[in-house]
């Protein structure tokens, strides 16, 4: 639609101007990352939330990029809070689907106009500005920026003992015709584990990227994929607000991230992930990031594949 290519173009604009400048054929944002491959696996638990191909329990291989927030490719691993996990499902029939996830469980902003408007206020707020800020006063005017930006999270020890969430709500449907809001949660196998800040400070400019390639030449890491189930309430259409903890929780298989693949940084450029792409039985949910999301991620992998 009309509507979403100019807001998908919009979003592009303003996060082309986050950064000095963006090097040619690389993401406009979440620029410094590494593909890996994989696989999963799910539990019978899956099935009998959905009838999506991959959560029926035979083995799937993966693309797994793990990447840090921001346009910068040099920038120090220690100097970013916010992670990406992006991931694709492979079908044997050359279908896929994909999870675009980042290490915290809300995003910062309700709508994608809110978005546009809170990096617009982080622009107008270079280093030495007075105080407060542009974005001070934005956080200090939106709860849901102030939440966020309160629960970043310190560096971890490793990608590994870090947890991702795609943070929408989508939808489940099973054989007997049952439809479930859930949200995706992905859990690391080896345990929560973070840096102190003095680790952290000393940390070096690779540390989380050559962690995790020595990592996986020891053994696959493993992640659980799970989901959250929403009961009749819950927003489904607002990515700014958690579901209660005490809500149901599926374990719906295992994540094995084996190795990074031949040259990543050439292998990036033609993988595009998407956060929307349904199968039979998995479906997105109302929010209405998904519609704007796909607008932009079209115009940045245009972009960067000319
Ligand atoms: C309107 C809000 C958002 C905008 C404008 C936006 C924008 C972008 C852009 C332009 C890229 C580079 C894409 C490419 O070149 O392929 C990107 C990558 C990414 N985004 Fe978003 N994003 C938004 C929301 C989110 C949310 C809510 C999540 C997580 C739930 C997320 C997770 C990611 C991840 C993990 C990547 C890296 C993908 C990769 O490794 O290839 N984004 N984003």
């Amino acid at each position: 639609q009309e509507a979403d290519a100019a807001l998908g173009q919009r979003l592009f604009d303003v996060m082309a101007r986050n950064n000095p400048e963006v090097l040619p054929g690389r993401r406009v944002n979440h620029a410094k990352g590494a593909v890996y491959a994989g696989t999963f696996t799910a539990t019978p638990d899956a099935a009998m939330l959905s009838t999506a191909p991959h959560l029926q329990g035979q083995p799937v291989p993966m693309v797994i990029r793990f990447s840090l927030g921001g346009g910068v490719i040099a920038v120090p691993d220690k100097a970013v809070p916010v992670h990406g996990m992006a991931m694709s499902f492979q079908l044997p029939d050359g279908r896929s689907t994909d999870l675009m996830c980042i290490n915290m469980p809300v995003f910062v902003s309700p709508t994608p106009e809110e978005f546009i408007a809170f990096n617009k206020a982080a622009q107008a707020s270079p280093p030495n500005s007075p105080q407060p800020t542009a974005l001070q006063r934005f956080i200090g005017s939106h709860p849901a920026a102030q939440r966020f930006v309160a629960g970043l999270k310190p560096m971890p020890q490793s990608f590994a003992t870090d947890s991702y969430f795609a943070i929408h709500a989508y939808r489940l449907t099973n054989a007997a015709g049952e439809t479930r809001a859930i949200r995706w949660r992905i859990l690391p196998e080896a345990g929560y584990a973070a840096r102190s800040a003095e680790e952290a400070a000393a940390s070096p400019p690779n540390a989380l990227f050559d962690e995790l390639e020595a990592r996986t030449k020891a053994g696959p890491v493993a992640f659980r994929l799970e989901a959250q189930i929403a009961e009749p309430g819950d927003p489904t259409n607002d990515p700014t607000i958690a579901w209660p903890e005490e809500r149901r929780v599926v374990n719906l298989g295992r994540i094995l991230v084996t190795g990074e693949v031949p040259n990543s940084a050439e292998a990036e450029k033609p993988i595009g992930f998407l956060p929307g792409k349904e199968l039979p039985g998995l479906a997105r949910g109302d929010d209405p990031f998904f519609a704007a999301r796909d607008a932009v991620y079209a115009v940045a992998f245009a972009r960067r594949n000319p």
